[in-house]
């Protein structure tokens, strides 16, 4: 195994948006204006009651470990960033439908980003003490398993997106119990939760199973890993994960927040052979330990979240009914249920948005998932050489005026929420002689917003509400082409802070919470509300419902072509079960 501190410049690669060129975008030092709110001639800047002068002289620094890349951010405590650095990690596909991750790049990225954003930050006059707290969020269901003696990762990290299980799945599907976990956890069974990942390992890499044998494995998400490393490794031993995290393994019970028998013995899993990460609130002084090394030797980790739960926090959606929609590598749409957790009929998942301290009860969320958002504009900068910078995507789509008929069904990993559908693959629907990129380019981010729109649609049969307006975060949500299209798909207001980093925000907010900077959602009430942006409907409902269709047609159109690849590929080999196995 190499060095974990040991850059490989070469690994890096992607987005070509990392480090100080990012740094260097015009978003990044973001002045919050003073504006005109509800309450009058208030702001947070201005609030002279609350401890506004006071806040902008504390700070909390946020890793921010996505799918993509790592960031890491240091926020003042009126939400303002103040210094931040960017990296990006190698994503492996080493088989179709397989996405792998190397553990140690993981930690790596978090250590150079907390380097050099300290620089940064040391060059504006602060001082390392002035940090007074770390958050950490991260990309969730990935799986990562490492051996509890040496602290070595036993196998790549394998990630949400892969569905080298979905045979597996369809195996499990047949269980006794398996129509029940879904009233358990929250989720239905799929290849994206960490569970049937583990459970693919632990049958297929015999390093992995001889551990777990001997109780030497550990597993956990990213979010454990990282807090693994940060605390030391194998000198700390610290292995935790917040409930956020944990709601998306399948082994979680939604209402106990603990590991479920029922769910470990579906899985087949062994609770006593497996080290499992200790299950903590997403907002704790003490358990997440603190950093052992780097620029940031000695600080607190006080806060822990799923990337998606956080950027819920980082919008402030703290009450029932308000939402919050990310477009990173997938797409989000988190809908605030309260205390109690609710099922979905409508293909939706059960989660838990966050619990911001011990002594807090946790809010739960509904949630729509899409698989491929932004990585959809990656893959064309990546894979077809349509531009070198995803940025550049609204240009390509700003050379023509609408899609041209093309859709473009983005599933690349299946389709997600609130389709379930496994054996779909990408494909593009309405190819003619006029097509350009530029249609492909449109098509490829409506793809997200038509998913938004099929979730929105299962959210209010869920709930029996429908949203008035959708706030909005993440890579691709800077495309303004794109987020215009979404609110003319959903037919309502799409709202974008000025601040992009809301992800990153909600771990700074909750690090915060534990620190007891913050004593009430309401200290909160003007948290990044300056400025922003909104998209109204520009198209008649007519149209959008016209557009929408053609799109449903597409999803139907794209099933079924997952089981054909698998035939066509297995060659003589006619079981359709037989998967690849891992190779390193
Ligand atoms: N200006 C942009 N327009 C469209 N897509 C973008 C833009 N900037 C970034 N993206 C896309 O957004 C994704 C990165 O978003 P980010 O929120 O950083 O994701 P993650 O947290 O999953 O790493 C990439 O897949 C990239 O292609
Ligand atoms: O990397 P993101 O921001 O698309 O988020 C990944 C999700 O957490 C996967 O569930």
């Amino acid at each position: 195994m190499r060095n974990p501190f040991e850059l490989d410049e070469s690994s890096v690669d992607g987005d070509s948006e990392p480090g100080n060129e990012f740094v260097d975008r015009p978003d990044f030092h973001v002045h919050v204006e003073p504006e005109q709110t509800d309450d009058g001639d208030r702001s947070i800047l201005q609030d002279e009651d609350r401890r506004g002068d006071d806040l902008k002289e504390r700070f909390i620094g946020t890793i921010d470990q996505g799918t993509t890349s790592t960031r890491f951010i240091i926020f003042d405590c009126t939400g303002v960033p103040i210094a931040k650095y960017q990296t990006e990690f190698r994503q492996i596909h080493e088989h179709p439908g397989w996405h792998e991750q190397d553990p140690y790049e993981l930690v790596e990225s978090a250590f150079i980003c907390m380097e050099e954003a300290m620089k940064s930050f040391l060059a504006l006059g602060h001082s390392r003490s002035d940090v007074e707290a770390v958050g950490i969020t991260t990309q969730r269901e990935t799986v990562v398993v490492w051996d509890w003696e040496t602290g070595e990762p036993l196998h790549n990290a394998i990630t949400w997106t892969d569905t080298r299980t979905m045979n597996l799945v369809r195996e499990l599907k047949e269980k006794p119990g398996a129509d029940n976990l879904v009233n358990l956890c929250g989720l239905p069974l799929s290849t994206y939760p960490s569970s049937v990942t583990l459970r693919w390992m632990l049958d297929n890499l015999p390093d992995v199973r001889k551990a777990y044998d001997e109780g030497r494995a550990a597993f956990g998400t990213v979010d454990s890993w990282l807090i693994y490393n940060l605390n030391g490794g194998v000198q700390g031993k610290r292995h935790v994960t917040d409930v956020t995290n944990a709601s998306r393994t399948m082994f979680m019970n939604l209402e106990t927040l603990q590991y479920d028998d029922e769910l470990m013995k579906f899985f087949d899993i062994d609770a006593k052979k497996l080290r499992m990460p200790e299950i903590l609130p997403s907002a704790d002084k003490e358990g997440f330990g603190e950093i052992c090394e780097g620029p940031l030797d000695g600080c607190r980790i006080t806060s822990c979240l799923g990337d998606q739960a956080s950027a819920l926090v980082g919008h402030c959606a703290f009450t029932p009914g308000t939402a919050k929609n990310t477009y990173g590598t997938g797409c989000f749409l988190l809908y605030n249920v309260g205390e109690k957790p609710v099922i979905s009929k409508h293909g939706l998942l059960g989660t838990v948005g966050f619990q911001l301290g011990r002594d807090r009860k946790p809010v739960y969320a509904l949630e729509g998932s899409v698989a491929v958002a932004g990585s959809g504009v990656s893959f064309l900068m990546n894979n077809m050489g349509f531009f070198r910078d995803s940025r550049k995507v609204s240009d390509l789509a700003a050379t023509v005026p609408d899609s041209g008929g093309c859709i473009f069904v983005t599933a690349f990993s299946g389709l997600f929420a609130p389709y379930w559908i496994d054996d779909a693959q990408g494909t593009i629907w309405g190819i003619t002689h006029h097509t350009q990129r530029g249609h492909i380019a449109r098509a490829t981010m409506e793809a997200a917003c038509f998913q938004t729109k099929a979730i929105l649609d299962a959210m209010e049969m869920d709930s029996g509400k429908a949203l008035t307006e959708l706030a909005v975060d993440g890579g691709m949500s800077n495309s303004d082409i794109c987020m215009q299209t979404q609110a003319d798909i959903i037919q309502i207001p799409v709202e974008r802070p000025a601040m992009h980093e809301t992800t990153a925000l909600g771990a700074a907010i909750a690090a915060a919470f534990a620190i007891d900077v913050w004593k009430d959602f309401a200290d909160l009430k003007y948290m990044n509300r300056a400025n922003r942006a909104t998209f109204n409907p520009q198209i008649s409902l007519k149209a959008s419902k016209r557009m929408y269709n053609r799109w449903s047609k597409a999803v139907e159109m794209s099933r079924g072509w997952k089981n054909e690849e698998i035939h066509e590929s297995d060659g003589e080999d006619e079981d359709p079960k037989k998967e690849p196995l891992a190779g390193k």
